[in-house]
């Protein structure tokens, strides 16, 4: 796979205009994600525009309920095609194997391929501090997604979303097949936002990730394109 390949870049923009914009702004960009924000604003109509282009598409919904609805939601997900769909890891082991089972059984039955599922560890928004305080967790960041993400490995789900600095730990604890996706990637000079852990593209290469996610650094940036090469030369630095 090319360095292109594992930077994903994060359509988090209101609508469908926007979206087409951006995306004919930057056509190195060869896999995109489709999140909350623009999949309620166009429902499928955008995912079937991206693939039409070749794109590969990441439909980043997180879905967390019980496991009779996560499983219908990733059948509906599966039928659109996509390539990679999360769910939150702390929807416990019953969900996270409905939602694998859920996958691979649709896609069998359409004769397609299925989506990679991912278990969202802990949002990248979140810190130590955070974690304790507020969520009462008291095992730390490390030991909370190394958890999380061993129990998703153990449930049949094919990966994790961590932050950058819990990747390597990951890599050791769930193995080489297991899939890591990183957002919470900063290029030097970019500021932070709402992000708690995050690290530079090169860095978060380096200990092991996929995936790269990455959002606005690029889609902010006055020239998206230029901006995603740069990250891309960064990785392959
Ligand atoms: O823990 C997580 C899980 C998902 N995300 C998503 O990644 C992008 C990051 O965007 P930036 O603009 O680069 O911060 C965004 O779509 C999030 O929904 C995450 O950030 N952290």
């Amino acid at each position: 796979m090319g360095s292109a390949e594992r930077v994903i870049v994060a359509l988090d923009l209101a609508d469908a205009q926007a979206a087409h914009a951006l995306v004919e702004r930057a056509p190195a960009v060869r896999f995109w994600k489709v999140g909350l924000e623009l999949f309620t604003a166009t429902g499928p109509a955008l995912i079937e525009w991206l693939k039409a282009r070749g794109c590969r598409v990441f439909l980043d919904l997180k879905f967390h309920d019980i496991p009779n609805t996560v499983a219908g939601a990733c059948r509906s997900a599966t039928r659109l095609g996509v390539d990679l769909i999360t769910v939150h890891a702390t929807g416990g082991q019953p969900m996270l194997m409905a939602a694998a089972a859920a996958c691979t059984g649709e896609a069998a039955r359409l004769g397609i391929p299925a989506p990679a599922v991912l278990a969202v560890t802990l949002l990248t928004s979140l810190d130590a501090q955070l974690l304790e305080q507020q969520l009462l967790v008291r095992v730390g960041v490390s030991g909370y997604v190394e958890h999380l993400a061993a129990l998703a490995a153990a449930s049949g789900v094919q990966g994790a979303v961590c932050s950058p600095l819990e990747t390597a730990l990951l890599r050791e604890r769930c193995g080489n097949d297991f899939l890591i996706v990183t957002p919470g990637i900063r290029p030097g000079g970019s500021g932070e936002g709402d992000q708690r852990r995050t690290l530079t593209p090169g860095e978060a290469l380096a200990r092991g990730a996929d995936y790269l996610v990455v959002g606005r650094p690029v889609t902010t940036a006055p020239d998206p394109q230029a901006a995603f090469l740069a990250i891309v030369a960064e990785v392959d630095g």
